[in-house]
């Protein structure tokens, strides 16, 4: 199927037609095209997420790689790194591939398994992973995500291990002997409330520890959702040094405060916990200045069970695909470019996704792409989202920035905001 994407604009450049034949971005009209009409539209580069849960195999009740996959084509994402705390956890080729094939079968994404750094995400013993990065999954971010990798003698000995296949070691960094008990983070609110609090400094001590081993061995470090401003200037200084080391914050720490903590909706309760005003205007700038380079959503979906009960009993975690871009047009304005850096260039490339995060404007460029209606808003339904969870901390709000469109490689995935296949 060929398209033409009449009076698009690329990234706010002035509207051109845009023609998609074979896969690729072509550089001369198409006879028979289907026109879909683009004006007032911005193309952006599919976005990549390098921090998703799909909850497949083992929790399908919350989601599926399926209704992931197509939460996340209506998000504008062509690419879901899918995170390895699954049941079984995702630690072997065996899994890795499953959830790679599951991809493959529901065709709306490309889903990238992550794999685990740790047996069982236990933090023992090493995973296997050379096993995963040679397996059709081709796995090169590993990740206990959900827990940290605590033990610094195992870290390093991950971070060494992949480096023979480029891969990086993606680190939830929660000192665990620091958030015992943590039901928030630890501050003014989590005093009055009465809430155990999970303190700024332990996600910033083994930030600093493990930019510290990254620099030691030479190795590829990212950090995910990185949620305080202590940790901003902790990598300011490694990335100043030269440490190859990348960071991740996720949009409701770019927008939400621990003071949401106070009505005790669970909904609010997420890990790392929601910050101060003062830590989201550090994030928020750490994005401008690119000492965090990518946006990611760090999609949890959780059962209505395991999220509607006691504050303390609740799962932390929130939905993210189908809400990113516009929580990140609304604190950032429409600036496509630093959008599409950090939700796909940037992530494409921590990720190795060869073919996501393309240049639009070149012929030749894999297909995959979305359109995005910036004056249009939307209020957050939970009940009309794709996922199979209803989580959301935005239900009610009004967004601003419609997804109209998703192309991965040149199919459509998304038209007129439905799933197209
Ligand atoms: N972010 C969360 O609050 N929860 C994640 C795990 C994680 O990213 O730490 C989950 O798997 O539910
Ligand atoms: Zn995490």
């Amino acid at each position: 199927m060929a398209y033409l994407l009449k009076g698009v604009s690329i990234l706010g450049a002035a509207p051109v037609d845009l023609y998609i034949e074979k896969g690729v971005i072509s550089g001369k009209p198409v006879d028979g095209a289907t026109v879909v009409d683009a004006t007032g539209l911005i193309a952006l580069p599919g976005l990549v997420d390098v921090h998703t849960h799909l909850r497949e195999p083992g929790r399908e009740d919350a989601e599926t790689v399926e209704t992931g996959s197509r939460a996340a084509a209506l998000g504008g994402y062509t690419a879901v790194c899918a995170m390895a705390n699954t049941s079984p956890v995702a630690d072997t080729a065996g899994v890795v591939e499953q959830v790679w094939r599951l991809g493959r079968e529901a065709g709306l994404v490309d889903v990238q398994p992550i794999g685990a750094v740790t047996v069982g995400l236990a933090g023992k013993q090493m995973a296997e992973l050379g096993a995963m990065a040679t397996s059709a999954a081709n796995v090169r971010i590993f990740s206990d995500d959900g827990f940290c990798v605590a033990d610094p003698k195992l870290m390093r000995r991950a971070l060494e291990y992949v480096k023979a296949f480029d891969g990086v070691i993606a680190q939830h960094a929660e000192e665990p002997r620091l958030t015992e008990g943590a039901q928030m983070h630890e501050g003014e609110v989590s005093t009055r409330l009465g809430l155990t609090g999970w303190p700024a400094v332990a996600e910033e001590a083994i930030i600093a520890r493990d930019v510290l081993l990254a620099e030691h061995v030479g190795s590829r470090l990212h950090v995910c959702h990185v949620s305080t401003a202590g940790s901003v200037e902790v990598l300011r200084q490694a990335k100043a040094r030269g440490v190859r080391v990348t960071a991740e914050v996720t949009p409701h720490h770019l927008l939400l405060t621990d003071e949401l903590a106070a009505g005790y909706d669970p909904v609010f309760k997420v890990n790392p916990p929601l910050r101060t005003a003062s830590d989201v205007a550090a994030l928020r700038q750490a994005v401008l200045d690119g000492v965090i380079d990518v946006v990611a959503t760090d999609h949890a979906p959780h059962a209505v069970q395991d999220k509607e009960c006691e504050w303390s009993y609740a799962r932390p975690g929130m939905l993210g695909l189908e809400t990113a871009l516009p929580i990140v047009l609304s604190v950032f304005g429409p600036q496509w470019d630093l959008i599409a850096d950090r939700m796909s260039i940037a992530p494409a490339r921590i990720a190795g996704l060869d073919g996501h995060g393309g240049d639009l404007t070149q012929a030749g460029t894999p297909a995959n792409l979305t359109l995005v209606d910036p004056a249009a808003s939307w209020v957050v339904d939970p009940a009309g989202l794709a996922s199979r969870s209803r989580n959301t901390p935005y239900a009610g709000m009004t967004l601003p920035g419609r997804i109209v469109a998703t192309f991965l490689r040149g199919e459509a995935t998304v038209l007129d905001g439905k799933v197209a296949k």
